[in-house]
């Protein structure tokens, strides 16, 4: 995993100065074209079935259900409590007025007493309290569903992550991939959390209170009913274009971040090529595209219930209208009419509700969408059930036979490449830019897969060993030294787990870089990240091979700095590399003469084969394509 993310960071900043390049050659037109390019793309990735995601994220509620049904229990609770209460004061308030009468007829003061509608006051008070004790359990409960629900999902994605291909990686952005597990899983939770909880509870009012108007009169139920469905489908048509609009912008969400993650990571590059100007205006126009999107989806969701509002006001005249005569011609009480009225008040808001949160679960069904999208990606090859196991001291031979391979497999950039390399011996590889240095060293890491032949290290395949156990055989210093967030000893013992601080100095003062750390006013525990510039390239690439020290590897994989460092560093730098070496299988991406010159083998690379192979003096000899590449380079 270690390995991995170093990888996937080493990648990732290389295409981040990819992109960066690419966001600094944008002219202010180009960056509005691009805006228009992105948001067709995102049009036509907008196919989501609500259906299929909310059967994804029941799916992924398994053993959290029970909280469902105990929200569901609790909201029936409560709407019952809530249901009854009109039909109760319609009682006490006929019941009373009865009384008001009769003590009225007999000359009396009316005074209200436990016996006279006392008690059924209690009771309506007591209806109250027991409907507030029901909805904040299922607050509760609906809280620790979606809270629950949403850490699920991300202890998969930091699974799923960690058994992405890093093919994954090349063309997808980090950012991309951060907005998923952040932006759009905390809007799915935001959403479960309040929108299904107002579903139900909004779906039993309704049904409830449509009942219980039923029972006092058909007609007026009727006239009610026909205007739900009027608002039903209001709500449909405005829900389908909510899903669309939600989906934009998520995706615009990520576009931005990724886009903001790549503007941050490379802003020196921006800076060195005063690119600060058009790099503004391309995240602007990324913030533009995520401000019309955000206003269309906030505009739709906030539209269904003023219309829905509007749908119910229609309805109410006309049943006042009805419901007068009705009145007026002794057909039904004054209690029966106000109690009425209470129910379509009751029916009214959770309509308007449904249609609301109709509309803000599209927001989250875009979310989870892109959430279970990644989810769903291919996987790599999962290691095998019954891997082989090197010895602790196994030497570390390594052998290439006849490998192919190819980033994108229709189009091939290795062939045929087969060498041997001795335990303990130094292999330089050379080549021109582009030739596929890196390339061999990511398939000895299996960070991708061979598409034919086999890599063998110390007579076992590398498909037949567990990936972890692979690479815990090699130690990297690379060009890009790598720092994470923590002290200088942590950033030494990474990947060495319960490294003493002696073992700790010992590495470092193997790697000649204890004396600079003394001189830090913290010493080791120097608060580092890989984004800080407080400690040089040449202080990095030291302490990487500090690291590579202290894990004590049986091969070494060297990229040599090409950057210029000055002459005492660059001494020092050497001196740490060649006691790292000495004694391990070494494979140096290799710019120096020195190591090219000093290598047991060097490998000359063209376009992903390698076309020749030897010592230096051997090859020379031969007066090929080394011969001349030394002249060039090295001479
Ligand atoms: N992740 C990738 N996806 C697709 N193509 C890639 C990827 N990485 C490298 N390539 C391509 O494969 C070829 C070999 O690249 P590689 O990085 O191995 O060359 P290199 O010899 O290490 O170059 P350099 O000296 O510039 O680092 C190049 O054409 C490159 O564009």
């Amino acid at each position: 995993m270690g390995e991995l993310l170093v990888l996937a960071v080493m990648r990732s900043s290389s295409r981040v100065v990819r992109s960066t390049e690419r966001l600094l050659s944008l002219k202010i037109g180009e960056v509005r074209a691009v805006a228009r390019h992105q948001s067709s793309q995102q049009e036509q990735v907008s196919k989501i079935s609500p259906l299929k995601t909310s059967l994804a994220l029941w799916h992924a509620a398994a053993g959290l259900r029970w909280r469902l049904v105990i929200a569901l229990l609790a909201t029936l609770a409560y709407v019952a409590c809530a249901l009854m209460t009109p039909a109760l004061s319609a009682h006490i308030i006929d019941a009373i007025w009865t009384e008001i009468q009769a003590s009225f007829a007999a000359g009396k003061n009316f005074v209200l007493t436990l016996e006279n509608g006392g008690t059924d006051l209690l009771l309506y008070l007591g209806l109250w309290t027991f409907a507030w004790i029901f909805y904040s359990i299922q607050v509760a409960v609906m809280a620790s569903f979606s809270e629950r629900l949403n850490l699920n999902l991300r202890t998969r994605i930091s699974k799923k992550i960690a058994h992405l291909p890093l093919s994954y990686l090349d063309d997808k952005k980090p950012g991309d991939l951060i907005s998923r597990a952040t932006n759009d899983l905390d809007k799915v939770s935001e959403v479960l959390q309040r929108g299904l909880l107002q579903l139900v509870l909004a779906a039993c009012m309704l049904i409830g209170s449509v009942m219980m108007m039923a029972q006092y009169n058909l007609l007026l139920t009727a006239v009610f009913a026909l205007f739900i469905i009027l608002s039903v489908l209001a709500t449909h048509v405005i829900a389908t274009h909510t899903l669309k609009v939600s989906d934009q912008r998520q995706r615009a969400t990520g576009v931005l971040t990724g886009n903001v993650e790549e503007a941050y990571t490379g802003r020196a590059v921006l800076l060195a090529f005063g690119g600060e100007e058009k790099s503004t205006a391309a995240l602007a126009a990324d913030a533009d595209e995520l401000a019309r999107t955000s206003l269309i989806a906030d505009f739709l969701i906030n539209s269904s219930a003023p219309a829905v509002r509007f749908l119910i006001r229609i309805a109410l005249v006309i049943i006042a209208i009805l419901a007068g005569q009705l009145l007026v011609a002794g057909e039904i009480t004054i209690g029966i009419f106000q109690a009425f009225f209470h129910y379509v008040g009751m029916a009214s808001e959770p309509l308007t509700q449904l249609s609301q949160t109709v509309n803000l679960m599209q927001a989250a069904i875009a979310a989870a969408a892109r959430v279970f999208e990644l989810l769903d990606e291919e996987e790599m090859e999962p290691d095998p059930a019954s891997p082989r196991v090197l010895p602790a001291q196994a030497p570390g031979r390594v052998v290439f036979s006849h490998v192919r391979f190819g980033y994108d497999p229709a189009r091939p950039l290795m062939h045929d490449v087969s060498f041997v390399v001795e335990a303990g011996q130094k292999v330089a590889i050379v080549g021109a830019t582009g030739a596929g240095k890196t390339t061999l060293i990511n398939l000895l890491m299996r960070f991708y897969e061979i598409d034919g032949g086999a890599i063998e290290l110390d007579g076992v395949s590398t498909r037949e060993m567990r990936r972890a156990d692979l690479r815990r055989r090699f130690g990297m210093v690379l060009q890009d030294a790598w720092l994470l967030e923590g002290t200088i000893a942590e950033n030494i013992a990474y990947g060495h787990t319960g490294a003493s601080r002696e073992e700790i100095m010992a590495a470092a003062r193997a790697a000649h870089v204890d004396y600079f750390l003394r001189t830090l006013p913290q010493g080791y525990e120097t608060l580092v990240s890989n984004d800080a510039e407080t400690i040089s390239q040449g202080q990095r690439q030291l302490i990487t091979i500090a690291r590579a020290m202290l894990l004590d590897p049986a091969i070494l994989i060297l990229d040599e700095a090409t950057s210029s460092v000055d002459t005492q560093t660059e001494q020092e730098i050497v001196a740490a590399m060649e006691a790292l070496m000495y004694g391990r299988t070494s494979f140096v991406i290799a710019h120096r003469l020195s190591t090219v010159v000093d290598a047991d083998m060097i490998l000359v690379m063209e376009a992903g084969s390698i076309i020749e192979q030897g010592t230096h003096a051997e090859l020379l000899k031969r007066g090929g394509a080394y011969a001349k590449l030394y002249q060039s380079q090295f001479a």
